[in-house]
């Protein structure tokens, strides 16, 4: 089989990544691509109206900005990412079977890799079917974001309790099916009448159950709350569909994107007036992110997503290292997963979080608007 994948030695020449690009549609940009690329770097990026569609991004459909670091200086993207204590490979090849991939990468290594890994060519047929112009046409005919980061920060200063982000949330790979009786709208709404700050949708299909379809259903539903788009980002193209779709805010996994992925995506959300909700769980990946400037919300997740062990001491002892500097630079932050009683939330706000991301222990209970209260020990509305 012709050798594909980002993980292979460098490759040094213009010809040599050309061949490989046209072999695989991949990890090497295409050659036709690159004069584009050069003037993509001289000119800032603008996600306007229809007319101001920056020329680069429409034509531009298969690169992130890493994709381009490894075109200048012959890196695969695996190697990128590596350098920087990721542990998910990508295998760059949305054409090849699971079992081709598996022959040059083996299995994957962790269920986070094998989401990314159908990622891939999830967002490769999706960019097949509606081609980045068109994305970008549509979020910049969505109607305006609602402000994700101030209402949580409002909510948050208003309770004294850390503002809820509460998840519509069918199942996961972890906890199975959790809800049989899934209405996304009853319990949006139910959410909202209880005082949520914002919600969180889950939109993957084959691992957590979710849909755009229920993202747009709850969005034009008269719900006002600001939404999350709960996905699994690899590529720009996931942020526009997100905004078409009616999404304020998006998440970016720290454990899956390198560096400068999250700094191009971040000014991608900004572009579109998003708030970027950006992941970490250890150490490593929270000074990562805390050297990427305009990071403003950060969440911690108690649950690892390479081997799903929860653990809330997470967020206290990555608060304790970091909680100074997160201070300083006015960055707001998330505990997620794990999270049931209230002596859960006050544990996690004694460790200085400001807003909580809760799905399993409100969606599982018969009414999960009234289990708002048993979350908190009090009702959130006055
Ligand atoms: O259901 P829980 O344990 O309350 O967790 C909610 C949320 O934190 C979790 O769904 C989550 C956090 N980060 C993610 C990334 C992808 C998918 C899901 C998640």
């Amino acid at each position: 089989m012709e050798s594909f994948l980002a993980s292979r030695s460098v490759r040094s020449s213009f010809a040599a990544a050309a061949a490989a690009a046209a072999g695989t549609g991949g990890c090497f940009p295409r050659p036709s691509r690159v004069a584009t690329r050069a003037r993509a770097r001289a000119r800032p990026l603008r996600a306007g109206p229809k007319d101001s569609i920056p020329e680069v991004l429409a034509q531009d459909d298969m690169l992130n900005a890493t994709e381009l670091v490894q075109w200048e200086n012959g890196k695969s993207v695996n190697d990128i990412a590596a350098s920087q204590g990721i542990r998910i490979r990508r295998h760059c090849h949305p054409t090849a079977s699971l079992k081709e991939i598996e022959e040059e990468l083996g299995a994957p290594r962790n269920i986070l890799e094998k989401i990314i890994w159908d990622k891939e060519i999830e967002v490769a047929e999706g960019l097949a079917k509606k081609p980045l112009k068109v994305v970008i046409e549509a979020a910049a005919e969505a109607p305006p974001t609602r402000d994700f980061y101030g209402t949580l920060e409002a909510a948050y200063k208003r309770n004294g309790v850390p503002a809820l982000i509460a998840e519509v949330k069918k199942a996961s790979p972890s906890r199975g099916v959790l809800r049989e009786n899934f209405n996304p709208v009853e319990i949006a709404k139910a959410y909202e009448k209880n005082g949520a700050a914002c919600l969180s949708i889950l939109t993957d299909e084959k691992y957590f159950q979710g849909s755009f379809e229920n993202l747009v259903k709850v969005r034009t539903s008269g719900v006002e709350c600001p939404l999350l788009c709960k996905e699994f980002v690899i590529d720009k193209w996931q942020i526009y569909n997100a905004r078409s779709k009616g999404a304020d805010a998006i998440l970016l996994i720290a454990a899956v994107l390198p560096d400068l992925d999250i700094k191009y995506f971040l000014r991608i959300c900004k572009e579109l007036g998003m708030t970027a909700l950006i992941e970490v769980h250890d150490e490593r990946e929270m000074e990562r992110v805390l050297n990427i400037n305009g990071v403003k919300l950060i969440g911690i997740n108690n649950r690892s997503l390479e081997t799903f062990v929860v653990d809330t001491s997470n967020t206290k002892m990555l608060l304790e290292k970091h909680g100074d500097s997160i201070r300083e630079k006015g960055i707001l932050v998330v505990g997620e997963s794990g999270l049931f009683t209230p002596y859960d939330v006050a544990y996690v706000q004694n460790a200085g979080v400001s807003a909580v991301l809760v799905g399993e222990s409100l969606v599982k209970q018969e009414d999960p608007g009234r289990a708002i209260a048993g979350l908190f020990g009090k009702e959130l509305l006055d």
